[in-house]
């Protein structure tokens, strides 16, 4: 019996069920762009280690102020002053050098005057007179969470880890994925089609997809609209840890997905999902394998990857967060009744309104290419006005975030 199209809320939590924890490992730092922590990172170091100056100036003692000084000598960033800053005195310090032993205060060298070794204040006091100095710890101090389990190790990240003290992180493993695009209609890119062909394009474009992540990625295909076909190539997957096909996953004698999957053994854990596009989307397993079959319009492939493949790698990874978010953005123009299935319109953002595109086809590419965002339309929503509110999935990069 045919079950009824899952909420899209309840495919993504089955579908995350699904995902297998991989192996945790220790990556070099500079290796890990792109992955997510596996565990908390706690910080080896205090930073600063000591109270630093922010500015090029001088320091000396707060009791001392309104002056004179007398500079005593100089502390620059990696040469510390190696004495003691007593009463009336002060040295010349730069930033990012340590505060003398003795000081409190920096003042900055556009507000005094220096004559010889006599200094003396010609500018405004910095308010509160330790303006200028960064404490001990400000940053971080040690032993404290630098970084939680599950966060994105991003460019800042890499930087708060080495600072940290690590020149290790642990993560998982990268995913291994096998993309593989089906059906009698495609030749591989490259290959001019006949009038009744076209070329594959969504393999590639499911592959860029992934590699925002850190997944090893094999393509394959175009693979025939034959049962043993399909089948092989699916088996030739089987070290996967992830395969996603494209096309076939219909109703037409000649979507085939779901028959090779079930020949070859796994087990199908949901068949469509009430969304638009992309309802005829297929999760299975076969062991520790996830596969989805992913509608083959190419707008349809595009939004269930980023509803359901991007959140099943994340997941692997150890992501924290593994589904996207929306927004809420300020439609442009009027926004027509929503109808059976909650809708996912390519749309553009411009920092103050979202756009919807005029062609919604789930089989046109060109709305997609100029979209930077979705708007999601639910299921049965009443019509909205210019101006109305409405969540949105910001593709940022074109999707690649
Ligand atoms: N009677 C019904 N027909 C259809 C239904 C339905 O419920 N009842 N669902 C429609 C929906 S919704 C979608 S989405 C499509 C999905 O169909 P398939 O996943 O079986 O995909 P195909 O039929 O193989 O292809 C659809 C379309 O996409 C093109 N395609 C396929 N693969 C690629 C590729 N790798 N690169 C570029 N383009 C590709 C293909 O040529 C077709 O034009 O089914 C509806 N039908
Ligand atoms: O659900 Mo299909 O993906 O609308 O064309």
């Amino acid at each position: 019996m045919r079950t009824p199209p899952l909420p899209l809320a309840e495919a993504q939590a089955r579908l995350l069920a699904l995902a297998p924890s991989l192996p945790v490992e220790h990556r070099a730092v500079t290796e890990c762009l792109g992955h997510y922590l596996a565990e908390d990172l706690h910080a080896r170091r205090t930073q600063p280690a000591a109270a630093l100056s922010a500015m090029d100036g001088f320091a000396m003692r707060s009791a001392d102020l309104p002056g004179p000084w007398r500079v005593i000598g100089e502390s620059a960033a990696g040469h510390p002053f190696a004495g003691s800053v007593g009463a009336g005195q002060a040295t010349r310090i730069s930033t990012g050098a340590m505060l003398p032993h003795g000081a409190d205060m920096v003042l900055l060298q556009e507000d005094s005057e220096r004559d010889g070794d006599g200094l003396r204040l010609t500018g405004e006091l910095p308010q509160p007179p330790s303006r200028h100095v960064r404490p001990a710890g400000m940053d971080f101090t040690a032993h404290e969470t630098l970084i939680a389990a599950g966060q994105r190790v991003g460019p800042a990240q890499i930087a708060l880890a080495i600072a940290g003290g690590h020149s290790h992180l642990p993560v998982r493993r990268r995913v291994s994925l096998t993309v593989i695009d089906s059906g009698d209609e495609l030749v591989a890119p490259g290959h001019l089609p006949d009038l009744h062909q076209l070329p594959a394009s969504n393999g590639p474009m499911l592959c860029a997809l992934a590699s925002c992540l850190p997944v090893d990625i094999r393509h394959a295909g175009p693979v025939e609209d034959k049962l043993d076909h399909l089948a092989g190539a699916l088996d030739a997957a089987s070290a996967a840890d992830v395969i996603v096909t494209s096309g076939g996953a219909s109703v037409g004698d000649h979507d085939l997905v779901r028959p090779a999957l079930e020949a070859l053994g796994a087990s199908i854990d949901f068949w469509r999902v009430s969304i638009k596009p992309g309802k005829p989307l297929l999760v299975a397993t076969r062991g520790r394998q996830v596969i989805l079959g992913l509608p083959g319009n190419p707008a349809s492939a595009f939004v269930t990857a980023y509803l359901f493949l991007l959140p099943l790698l994340r997941a692997m990874l150890g992501a924290r967060d593994a589904l996207p978010r929306t927004f809420p953005a300020r439609l442009a123009t009027p926004m027509a009744r929503g109808g059976g299935r909650m809708e996912f319109l390519r749309a553009v953002w411009d920092g103050a309104h979202v756009a919807l595109d005029p062609l919604q086809d789930s089989g046109a590419l060109s709305p997609l290419s100029r979209a930077n965002a979705l708007v999601v339309r639910e299921a049965g929503a009443d019509a909205k006005p210019a101006g109305t509110d409405v969540p949105v999935y910001l593709l940022e990069n074109g999707g690649i975030a």
